[in-house]
């Protein structure tokens, strides 16, 4: 079977540069620019080469990719030729192989955001673009607010995208600017767009998020015959985003008709890099990766409730829509009040704890219910799960007694005569026969206070004897509290992130009607979970 080839158009770096709170650096484009083109990618937008600093300079050290590299830029404007637009040629100096300008098709902004005539707007977007193909580029034209143009002046909006096509460009992008058009619209639009004229196989689609339709959209365009779809990773962009390719690649290579009947850039083991993919871009961003993200989440194959963990150990086709290891993601069975026996045995599995007797589960189970009905919550704070079941199983050491702790959190005059805070904690613990006093304060190395949790946790950590070797590396990377109901009380849970020098992160859980006492519990947990894990004897 001959399948049509569908054509990805990436524009992270223009649109999703668009973001708001989002501000790449030239160095971070080009890392981004590398793993789209790795993934493979059919077109990469850098950017508007003239409009900043950055972007011109991405396109300056642009680098060599498989993937077509796109400047983006606007259509000439009104009294100057497209030769002497000093912004256009500032696009295409950037020397790309395709440019995108983006052009009005909605009478109302032609009037309205340019001030001109419906003719005038017409004859730049076609002298504009061939401009482009005179300059022996590959020309795209995204036609601005098409939708809500079609809308109100269907014969307009259809003479804009003609005008641009005779002149040459080889794609027309229909542009859902504002984002609310629905997914039933789209199709029927797409249908009448290609009923005018425009070859599939020369139509794009361009959504954004405003009703979470972006990727719905997208895919009702391309059911219509739209054969080149523009999106970014994680659905970044303007106000809501764009379509989520991260979301669109796995459905269009994965799912039926798609895969089937439409070819790609990308092959499926390409997809087993997505997870990584998403997660980098958060990183560079410094963005905590979205637990709920379809396809690369970390909770997208988590099975927290008991039947569903009960089934997925027999086949996990019976809750996964697709398999986990496809998108380079990884199952999860959660353990919390909602799980059952199956959940457990996975989870002590995982922990290395393949041949636990039976009739140890029920009691941790039920510790577990109790202690989430006091207000814990094991789902995330999985270091802790497993420190309550080697205990409820006999297999937790005892490494060290905390014998009493103090802190203090004095508001002061410095020797400048600013008032400054200092957090200062004392930690008594004892080691075997040995009793070891830590104090810390807690100030970095800017002299700034970290506060009393900082403090406890360095005085903590601060002398463990023979354990201080194996806890040496680790760090708290992550605090979230929340007030939340522990029977019938109001109680503070702590969640603590540590990770260590290993690479490895795990989440402990603390509760108590006091936050410092919840803190400490979970600081603990951390520690004691870090012990377990390097092996040490009591
Ligand atoms: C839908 C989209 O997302 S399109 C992408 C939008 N992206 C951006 O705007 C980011 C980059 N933009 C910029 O850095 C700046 O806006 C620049 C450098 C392009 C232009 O800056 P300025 O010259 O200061 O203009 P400013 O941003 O205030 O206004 C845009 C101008 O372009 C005109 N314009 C807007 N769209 C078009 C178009 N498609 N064709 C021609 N002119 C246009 C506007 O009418 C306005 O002109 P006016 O000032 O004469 O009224
Ligand atoms: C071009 C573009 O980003 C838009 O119309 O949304």
């Amino acid at each position: 079977m001959i399948r049509d080839r569908l054509y990805l158009f990436d524009t992270t770096l223009r649109d999703g540069q668009q973001t708001h709170g989002v501000q790449f650096s030239t160095s971070e484009k080009l890392q981004i620019a590398t793993m789209l083109d790795n993934l493979g990618i059919d077109y990469i937008e850098g950017g508007w080469p003239g409009a900043n600093p950055t972007d011109s300079e991405f396109f300056a050290q642009a680098p060599k990719t498989k993937a077509t590299m796109t400047a983006f830029g606007m259509t000439k404007r009104q009294g100057r030729s497209a030769e002497n637009d000093d912004v256009l040629s500032a696009v295409l100096n950037a020397n790309t192989p395709a440019v995108c300008l983006v052009g009005k098709t909605h009478e109302f902004h032609v009037v309205k955001a340019l001030g001109i005539s419906l003719e005038d707007n017409r004859d730049n977007i076609a002298r504009s673009i061939a401009h482009l193909t005179s300059q022996g580029r590959e020309a795209l034209f995204d036609a601005e607010h098409f939708f809500d143009g079609y809308a109100a002046n269907p014969d307009y909006a259809l003479s804009c995208l003609h005008a641009a096509r005779d002149a040459g460009a080889r794609w027309i992008v229909l542009c859902d600017t504002n984002g609310g058009t629905l997914p039933h619209q789209v199709h029927a639009v797409t249908e009448a767009v290609i009923a005018s004229g425009i070859p599939g196989n020369h139509l794009g689609i361009h959504t954004h998020n405003d009703t979470e339709n972006a990727v719905a959209n997208t895919l009702a365009a391309v059911d219509a015959g739209a054969r080149q779809i523009q999106g970014t990773l994680n659905g970044l962009g303007e106000r809501c985003g764009n379509a989520n390719l991260i979301s669109l690649l796995p459905t269009l290579l994965l799912k039926e008709p798609y895969c089937s009947t439409l070819e790609t850039g990308i092959d499926v083991e390409s997809l087993t890099s997505l997870t990584r993919v998403s997660r980098t871009l958060d990183d560079i961003l410094n963005r905590v990766p979205q637990k709920s993200a379809p396809y690369v989440g970390a909770s997208a194959f988590a099975h927290k409730a008991g039947l569903h963990a009960s089934a997925i150990l027999k086949d996990p086709t019976t809750y996964e829509h697709v398999d986990p290891a496809s998108v380079g993601n990884a199952r999860i069975i959660p353990m919390s009040n909602q799980a059952g026996q199956s959940n457990l045995r996975s989870r002590l599995a995982d922990m290395g704890l393949t041949d636990v007797d039976g009739a140890a589960l029920p009691a941790i189970l039920e510790r577990i219910k109790q202690r989430e009905d006091q207000g814990y919550s094991y789902d995330t704070a999985q270091a802790s799960f497993e420190l309550l079941a080697r205990d409820e199983l006999g297999l937790l050491p005892s490494f060290f007694e905390v014998k009493r702790y103090k802190v203090t959190v004095e508001r002061r005059k410095n020797k400048y005569n600013k008032m400054i805070s200092l957090s200062e904690a004392v930690v008594v613990v004892k080691v075997g026969d040995t009793k070891m006093l830590s104090v810390s304060e807690s100030l970095d190395e800017l002299g700034s206070d970290r506060g009393p949790v900082n403090a406890l946790a360095k005085a903590l950590a601060k002398d463990l004897g023979p354990y201080q070797k194996a806890i040496a590396d680790m760090r708290l990377v992550d605090f979230k509290v929340r007030i939340t109901q522990g029977g019938t009380e109001a109680v503070t849970r702590v969640i603590i992130d540590s990770a260590d020098g290993a690479g490895r992160r795990w989440s402990t859980v603390g509760v108590s009607p006091n936050i410092v006492d919840a803190s400490f519990e979970a600081l603990l947990d951390a520690i004691n979970w870090k012990l377990v894990q390097e092996g040490a004897e009591p």
